[in-house]
């Protein structure tokens, strides 16, 4: 049972249960080495944004936190990353398991090519998560009402996934996710393929959510980091250079280079 003492610092507000943490996390690439050694506290029931230049590992970070980086051959993962009390990449954790625990939502929407309700079906399917039928239907439409898409879709549950539009097909995506019921969501870019109408839908969508789930997204719009998360990690030439509430990092960074990347210096 994780201890869900809120954790005292040094910031004026007191920081909450941490649900997940690296501890000099370090990422090779063959000879190339894209993360060293990031130490990052992932607070619980919180969207944390993590934002920095193209190529400062901020994806390779995100995709540590469910061994996502396990289908690259050349990719080696360093340091320890905790979901609660597990190292997740102690070879005992079950890598279906915990990528079902903590999901994932990916830039480009992606859904299978199968009809709506199967596309939410399939995960509670192979995880064996519904006695039957009529279980597997409430898993469905519970899911589409969560991701807020049931009322504009329920009447097309049979038609392909992908006949949806951009926006409507990402929040398909994220209801899959939590068709499995996952303690974390991952989001790497969800909106960069969105209009601005489908983007705050989403971003809506990422505010509600996380009173169940706990968030992490990249993202490369500073708008959308500052909208939706709590708190920001600014990531640099694969470091963490400086992370805190969001508020703080966007208004009194410590930093110069985050003062510089957040005002359009560089990046
Ligand atoms: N599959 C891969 N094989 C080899 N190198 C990779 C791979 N994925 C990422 N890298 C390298 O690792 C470094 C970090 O990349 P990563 O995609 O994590 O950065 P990022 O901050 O998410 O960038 P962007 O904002 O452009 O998506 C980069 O130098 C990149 O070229």
């Amino acid at each position: 049972m994780q201890d869900m003492t809120p954790i005292k610092t040094a910031e004026a507000t007191p920081r909450r249960a941490i649900k997940m943490s690296g501890k000099g996390v370090t990422v090779h690439y063959g000879a190339k080495q894209a993360l060293f050694g990031v130490d990052l506290a992932i607070e619980e029931n919180q969207v944390t944004s993590l934002i920095g230049p193209s190529g400062c590992g901020k994806s390779t970070f995100l995709r540590c936190l469910n061994r996502m980086n396990d289908t690259i051959d050349i990719c080696k993962v360093g340091g320890e990353i905790k979901l609660g009390d597990t190292n997740i990449y102690n070879s005992k954790v079950d890598v279906v398991e915990l990528r079902a625990r903590v999901g994932m939502v990916f830039q480009k929407p992606n859904p299978f090519p199968k009809s709506i309700f199967e596309n939410i079906a399939y995960g509670p399917r192979i995880h064996g998560l519904c006695r039957d039928k009529t279980d597997m239907e409430e898993v469905v439409v519970s899911s589409l009402q969560k991701a807020g898409l049931f009322d504009e879709i329920k009447d097309r549950l049979d038609e392909p996934g992908t006949g949806l539009s951009g926006g409507q097909q990402q929040r398909l995506c994220i209801a899959r996710a939590i068709a499995v019921s996952p303690e974390v969501i991952l989001m790497d870019e969800p909106c960069s393929a969105l209009d601005p109408i489908a983007t705050a839908k989403v971003e809506e969508l990422i505010d509600e959510l996380r009173e169940n789930y706990t968030i992490v997204i990249v993202t490369h719009s500073m708008q959308q980091a500052a909208r939706v998360s709590q708190r920001t990690a600014f990531f640099h030439l694969g470091n963490i250079v400086e992370e805190g509430q969001t508020e703080q990092i966007f208004t009194t960074p410590k930093d110069q280079r985050t003062q510089d990347y957040i005002t359009g210096r560089f990046g």
